[in-house]
């Protein structure tokens, strides 16, 4: 069987499909799974074709305590206990930075370019390299395909495009990239079967995992994002800040002499939820809690989800529905409910029975906008994007390596 392993290393996650390729280029899923909880509660969960169960084992915190030691683990299981083999793996790569507005094959020379957004994506680029590396190393002629976080919402007008700094900057790559882009064009492929009357329309999409971002569609196509230059921009996330005045960065650096090292870790480790409640930077664990600081955390980050999505409303010059995806946005009923209800004004109402049971369509039937729930899959997207450079780059070439 002809399989494909897509790879999509998160701040918190690795996760993992297998794909099997059957006739004309259609994709069939035979294992998903994840390493969530790093950092908080390292869990491997994965399942076959069917749903049924292939592993479910918790770590002690020290044996995952990071991304890489989650991906060698994951790694281990899927090559020594699952003997896949794929002909082709599909990475996802967060920052394609101003070069890549599309997935693409990947050689020498563009892990080289990539390299060069390590410093702008640190949480997740040298993770989503490493493996690439090394499988370029070990397999020379295994088809590996980037697809990035970026590329969806390459096509924004100037205005979402640019800071008000000067030209130069822009010309050299300092641009509102956006992330969570493969997320989002899944969202945008879907909303056509889940939802056709809304699908062409004004939709914010909340994106709410362990980054979080929104983005403003129109006509299925990204026009805005929260996150801009980096993934740190925007919203409140596991352990980012989101939106910061520059001038907190300055007193850090001029009044408490933090090295720029220093500001980096500060900003991708040890802020948002983490930072603010003290507690954790899983939001499982904040709802748990009677902290106080973890209440302040959880009311920070839904007070600032609310706040973005008037941004994205004054975007979009109105709004025709609201979609919640990601580790949060798929699970947290009480996050839905109270982001739900801070949308009032926008015309959303939701429908606490259907929200309660996790439904697809969470509003009121009197709601003016719908509100939905919807499952994303960015390894699909990503299997799909390896699928067709497969097809339709490499068909002239030799029969793919098989990785042993
Ligand atoms: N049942 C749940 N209730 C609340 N939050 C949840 C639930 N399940 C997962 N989450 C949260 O989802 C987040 C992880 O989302 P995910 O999209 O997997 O992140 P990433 O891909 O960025 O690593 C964590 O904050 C986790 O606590
Ligand atoms: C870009 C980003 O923040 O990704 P993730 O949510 O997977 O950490
Ligand atoms: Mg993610």
């Amino acid at each position: 069987m002809d399989t494909i392993l897509v790879v999509n290393a998160g701040s918190s996650s690795v996760k993992f499909q297998v794909y099997s390729i059957e006739g004309e280029g259609t994709l069939r899923r035979q294992i998903k799974g994840q390493m969530d909880g790093i950092g908080s509660r390292p869990r491997l969960r994965a399942g076959g074709a069917s749903g049924q169960s292939l592993a479910d084992r918790a770590y002690p915190i020290e044996a995952v305590p990071d991304v890489p030691a989650a991906m060698a683990v994951a790694g281990d299981w899927l090559r020594n206990e699952l003997q896949v083999t794929p002909i082709a793996v599909g990475h996802r790569v967060v920052h394609g930075g101003p070069d890549y507005s599309r997935p693409v094959l990947i050689d020498h020379g563009v892990v080289s370019r990539l390299e060069r957004f390590v410093s702008l994506a640190p949480l997740h680029q040298p993770h989503n390299l490493a493996p690439i590396r090394s499988l370029l190393t070990n397999f020379p002629k295994l088809p590996q395909v980037a697809c990035f976080d970026t590329a969806f919402h390459r096509n924004h007008d100037a205005v979402a495009d640019h800071y008000a700094i000067p030209h130069q900057l822009h010309a050299e790559g300092v641009r509102r990239y956006g992330f969570h882009g493969l997320s989002y064009e899944y969202i945008a492929r879907t909303l056509p079967g889940v939802a056709p009357a809304i699908a062409k329309q004004r939709v914010i999409v909340a994106h709410l995992g362990s980054g979080a971002s929104m983005c403003a569609l129109m006509d299925g196509r990204s026009v805005e994002s929260t996150m801009g230059f980096t993934a740190l921009d925007g919203l409140p996330m596991g352990t980012r800040p989101g939106q910061i005045d520059p001038g907190v960065l300055l007193y850090l650096i001029s009044e408490k002499g933090m090295p720029p090292s220093k500001v980096q870790d500060f900003l991708y480790r040890e802020c948002g939820l983490k930072g603010l409640s003290g507690i954790s930077n899983d939001m499982r664990e904040l709802e748990a809690s009677d902290d106080p600081q973890a209440r302040l955390a959880i009311d920070y980050f839904v007070y600032r989800i609310a706040l973005n999505a008037g941004m994205l409303a004054a975007a979009l010059q109105g709004l025709d529905a609201f979609v919640f995806t990601a580790g949060i946005g798929e699970n947290s009923e009480s996050i839905r409910a109270r982001v739900t209800a801070r949308l009032e004004w926008l015309g959303a109402v939701l429908d606490a029975g259907e929200n309660a049971r996790h439904a697809r369509l969470i509003s009121h039937a009197d709601s003016r906008i719908p509100v939905y729930v919807v499952p994303t899959d960015e390894e699909l997207m990503i299997a799909q994007h390896t699928l067709s450079l497969l097809m339709n780059g490499q068909s002239h070439n030799a029969r793919p390596e098989r990785v042993s």
